[in-house]
């Protein structure tokens, strides 16, 4: 194909509003699949993704169109995830990208994500096409979403505006006419030396790790020597291809060209997405800028439920090879034994690993309570240590100071919502910073401390205003925090892997409905189990989970006096013994302190 006929471009939109049912389109319009394997929809093939209907992995294919001025066309589109915890990913494609189609649901209007989409677009340099769907929809307002889009960028008003429904059908030929009149054509130079993007990864037990690569200069064939540039790592071309969405081996790949690289590399770090692929012989002279490393904003320990740590080693390093905002270290609990302290965008992603070790590994993990990382500035030390595990915090005695992460979070709400959306973000520690109209929408700014709104915020915001309020959130400062450590010890011992970090105020109720929650959750022993909460060397809470006996002491049954005495001189033997003795710590006592209305 010749590069003037090629285009490489992403399909953006806010969660939701259809964009891989137009990818669908695209591919059966296009005959790059046939209808019948078009009726499931075909790029959300993870489980994870069919069971949440949701897109997590950006996807790329290649189409060939047959436009209507005669001239056949490669479209290379990438389609991209549109959840806030997965943005990471919509920036990778976007890099491998020329132009953007940005989808704007006619019954919702431009969201949160439009615009951050929109705006990640334009610092990438692409060309964007504005496209209403589901016009189809009886609650579309068609016009609105225009005006909306407008305001966005005036500068729509000088390029056309599509309406269309990725769901009947109407108007597709429209995209993909509009394709090819509007996005630019690759600019890159077969003859110069190879220069190749690498925009994501894949890793096959057999085959090692597939590198999916823009090419930017230059051509590569099969079994080529090439270099990756960032850790001068030599490797094999052993196969090169193109998706269909499947991968298909080609030849070649030209500039211009997205396709795969199978490198046959078994070690799932010798690649980082972002990195350049050059020709070994004659390498380019200088690398691509790279990618930002995606930036953890929750963490949690994943241990191995039995006997398979080196199992979840493996699976951990592929899916952080797949899912490079993903990050992991191996961390030991006294309670757990051996496990990986693991780093998150968010709550949502941390659910979407926890289920893809068990769907695509058959491995079901221990996942510890999240938490944010602190800044500890210590009494007698000027630099402060980064505390991403509860169970290094130290003692409150030697601690001057802590510090923590605040989020910018932009709410986006209807007006009529705004009470009680402000009043949640109240309820979490929100300090309100702007507050804008956006056409008939109203944008939130906000601080608010990370750890208020990692767990289940989104969600929360989600129930407030029926599904319509959107939330996105970036980094903003680390800020001064009272916050504490609350130990949990159960029959005396203290259990590491329980530990969490609060705000003081919320001490006393934490601590009560943390108890009771645990009273019904830690398996019961033959004797009674105090669980204490422990704030700053004080008990502040406790119950006793009840023995699977009755106690003795307790006992209703008529027994002669010596012979309860006995009962309880055993129980209280017993109970001594088994003081600091392993107590088993199902899934569910951790999920209790998750549950904890903070
Ligand atoms: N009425 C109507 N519904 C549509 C149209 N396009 C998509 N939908 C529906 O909207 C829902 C979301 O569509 P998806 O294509 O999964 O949305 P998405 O943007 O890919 O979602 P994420 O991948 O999770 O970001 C599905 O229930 C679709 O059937 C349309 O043109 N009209």
């Amino acid at each position: 194909m010749k590069i003037n006929n090629i285009r490489n471009f992403a399909i953006i939109a806010h969660i939701d509003h259809g964009k891989s049912t137009l990818a669908d389109r695209i591919m059966e319009l296009t005959n790059t699949v046939s209808q019948r394997e078009s009726q499931a929809q075909l790029l959300d093939d993870l489980a994870v993704e069919q069971a949440h209907g949701v897109t997590v992995k950006s996807r790329t294919v290649r189409n060939y169109y047959q436009a209507d001025n005669g001239e056949e066309y490669e479209y290379n589109f990438i389609d991209t995830p549109g959840h806030v915890d997965f943005t990471y990913e919509v920036s990778k494609s976007l890099a491998a990208s020329d132009g953007a189609l940005l989808l704007v649901d006619a019954t919702k209007g431009v969201q949160a994500q439009t615009v951050a989409n929109f705006r990640l677009a334009k610092a990438n340099n692409l060309v964007v096409i504005p496209v209403i769907n589901k016009i189809d929809a009886q609650a579309a307002e068609v016009e609105r979403a225009e005006q909306e889009i407008l305001s966005l960028d005036a500068e729509f008003a000088n390029g056309p505006i599509l309406k269309i429904s990725a769901k009947t059908g109407l108007n597709i030929h429209d995209v993909l006419e509009v394709i090819h009149t509007t996005i630019p054509a690759p600019t890159g130079s077969r003859q110069a030396p190879l220069k190749a993007l690498v925009f994501d990864s894949q890793y096959d037990s057999f085959k090692g790790i597939i590198a999916y690569v823009r090419i930017i200069n230059g051509q590569l064939k099969a079994n080529e020597d090439l270099l990756l540039m960032a850790n001068q790592q030599r490797v094999n071309a052993n196969e090169v291809g193109i998706f269909t969405p499947q991968r298909v081996a080609a030849p070649n790949l030209v500039a211009g060209d997205v396709g795969y690289i199978i490198t046959g590399l078994k070690d799932p770090k010798a690649l980082r997405v972002g990195d350049t692929l050059t020709n070994y012989a004659q390498p380019t002279a200088a690398a691509l800028p790279g990618y930002e490393p995606a930036k953890s904003v929750v963490f949690a320990g994943f241990y191995p439920k039995g006997d398979n740590f080196n199992d979840l080693q493996l699976a951990v390093e592929k899916l952080a090879l797949n899912d490079t905002s993903f990050e992991y270290h191996q961390e030991n609990s006294d309670a757990l034994g051996a496990g990986f302290r693991c780093g998150f965008l968010g709550i949502f992603h941390l659910q979407i690993i926890r289920e893809r070790l068990q769907n695509e590994y058959g491995l079901d993990v221990l996942t510890t309570a999240p938490n944010v990382t602190y800044n500890v500035h210590l009494k007698n030390q000027s630099e402060p240590i980064m505390i991403n595990n509860p169970i290094r915090f130290p003692d409150f005695a030697a601690v001057d100071y802590v510090e923590e992460p605040l989020a910018q979070a932009t709410i986006t709400t209807q007006a009529d919502l705004l009470g009680s959306v402000m009043k949640l973000a109240d309820q979490h520690r929100g300090q309100l910073v702007d507050m804008a109209n956006q056409g008939e929408l109203i944008v939130l700014e906000y601080r608010i401390p990370f750890a208020e709104i990692a767990y289940d915020f989104f969600n929360q915001l989600k129930s407030v205003s029926h599904g319509y309020a959107t939330l996105m959130t970036e980094f903003a400062e680390y800020d001064l925090a009272d916050v504490v450590k609350i130990e949990v010890h159960v029959n005396y011992a203290k259990v590491d892997a329980l530990s969490f970090v609060v705000h003081r105020d919320d001490v006393a109720n934490v601590t009560q409905e943390l108890v009771h929650k645990l009273k019904y959750v830690i398996p019961r022993k033959l004797y009674p189990m105090p669980v204490q909460a422990i704030v700053e060397g004080k008990v502040i809470a406790r119950v006793d989970v009840p023995p699977l006996r009755k106690n003795a002491a307790v006992s209703g049954d008529k027994k002669s006096i010596s012979k309860k005495q006995a009962l309880l001189r055993r129980q209280s033997v017993n109970q001594r013994q088994a003081a600091q003795s392993d107590i088993e710590l199902p899934q569910e006592v951790f999920n209790a302190i998750l549950e904890l209305e903070k």
